[in-house]
């Protein structure tokens, strides 16, 4: 039976049967949806999307020092941890079986130059931190970011001539970067940086350096947002970050150049794909998986956890629950997994409900 707007096609035309609201409350209804939400053991049984440890990759920031952790004001309950603390919270995601972490560096003022250097620095804080998690727990994944933006002076993620960002210098640079990564036992490889080109660069020199298994998850979709302000702070960019990035970072205003971002990121080898920001993306996300059927990713970033993490704190919404339901939004718009720093709380509260 065709149904057009509740009503059968077949009856359309029929008049509709007047019942005597005053005298009968009851209407005549064969098909009443509520009857599927009745029950907690029934919204279950005919749930659509879940959410499990699976989806998660926690992202995590590391700073120099010693047992040491520091909160980042705009970013509630997310600290900067020292490399000892790191491997703890990998602890804490290996036992809430989390299978992916993200590392992002505080790199010192001091440390910072107009190349980005010290991205190559195979002790860099970045290095440092996968090894020491990889000794203690080689099972757990770990993901790198490359991009020079935690490393320059300037902020930007590549190199600067004239206050324009180099692209095929700054591709011949993030290879480089990718490959001390690798060196230090980085399982996927993350280019957030934008430029043209660096996938299928970054694939090579993996491939002709030993690095067959690495994998790349490609921010291919990544757009110039303001929605990455507290991250900014994290790792200390915020401040010295000269103009914008929308140079190299996407338009809003445009879906179809998504599409053929991830294109050529598959073309040139990206393993998996992500669109990022999440929230006021979705639609991307929805698009790309429709169209590639790749494992495609989704960054729920600093500023969205920061919403909802500031509207809990301030107790204008139940901080759980909009958790759970931004979470759940992202694999309803067809995500294989989410990058948000919701990540153990999330996690926590599956176990619970199980
Ligand atoms: N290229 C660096 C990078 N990698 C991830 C984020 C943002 C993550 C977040 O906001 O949580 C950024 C910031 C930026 O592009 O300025
Ligand atoms: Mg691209």
């Amino acid at each position: 039976m065709a149904i057009k707007f509740g009503r059968p096609i077949e009856l359309r035309d029929e008049p509709r049967q007047q019942t005597d609201a005053l005298a009968s409350p009851s209407l005549d209804l064969t098909i009443r949806p509520r009857r599927n939400r009745k029950s907690e053991w029934a919204r279950r049984l005919v749930r659509e999307h879940v959410l499990t440890t699976d989806d998660l990759i926690w992202p995590m920031f590391v700073v120099d020092g010693r047992n040491t952790r520091t909160p980042v004001a705009s970013m509630p309950g997310v600290d900067r941890l020292t490399v000892d603390q790191i491997v703890r919270d990998a602890e804490r995601a290996a036992k809430l079986n989390i299978p992916c972490i993200a590392l992002f560096p505080f790199t010192e003022p001091s440390l910072r130059d107009e190349q980005g250097s010290e991205a190559l620095n195979s002790d860099n804080l970045v290095c440092q931190a996968v090894r020491a998690i990889k000794k203690e727990f080689p099972d757990i994944g770990v993901l790198c970011d490359v991009a020079l933006d935690p490393f320059t002076s300037h902020g930007h993620d590549g190199l600067i001539a004239d206050g324009r960002i180099l692209n095929d210098e700054t591709v011949a640079v993030l290879v480089k970067q990718a490959l001390t990564q690798a060196e230090a036992g980085c399982d996927v490889i993350a280019p957030s940086d934008m430029m043209d080109g660096r996938v299928g660069a970054i694939r090579d020199a993996l491939d002709d350096n030993g690095f067959g298994d690495v994998q790349i998850m490609s921010y291919a979709a990544k757009y110039a947002s303001a929605f990455y302000g507290p991250f900014r702070d994290a790792i200390g960019s915020a401040k010295t970050l000269i103009g914008d990035k929308r140079t190299y970072q996407m338009d809003c205003g445009n879906t179809n150049e998504a599409l053929r971002e991830v294109e050529l990121d598959i073309a040139e080898g990206a393993d998996m794909i992500m669109v990022k920001p999440g929230m006021p993306y979705l639609d991307i996300v929805r698009r790309v998986k429709d169209t590639f059927a790749m494992p495609t990713f989704v960054y729920q970033v600093s500023g969205e956890y920061a919403m909802i993490a500031g509207a809990a704190a301030n107790g204008w919404i139940d901080g759980e629950r909009a958790m759970m339901e931004s979470l759940v939004g992202f694999k309803r718009a067809g995500a294989d997994g989410i990058l948000t720093y919701f990540a153990p709380q999330a996690a926590e509260q599956i176990r619970a409900e199980r």
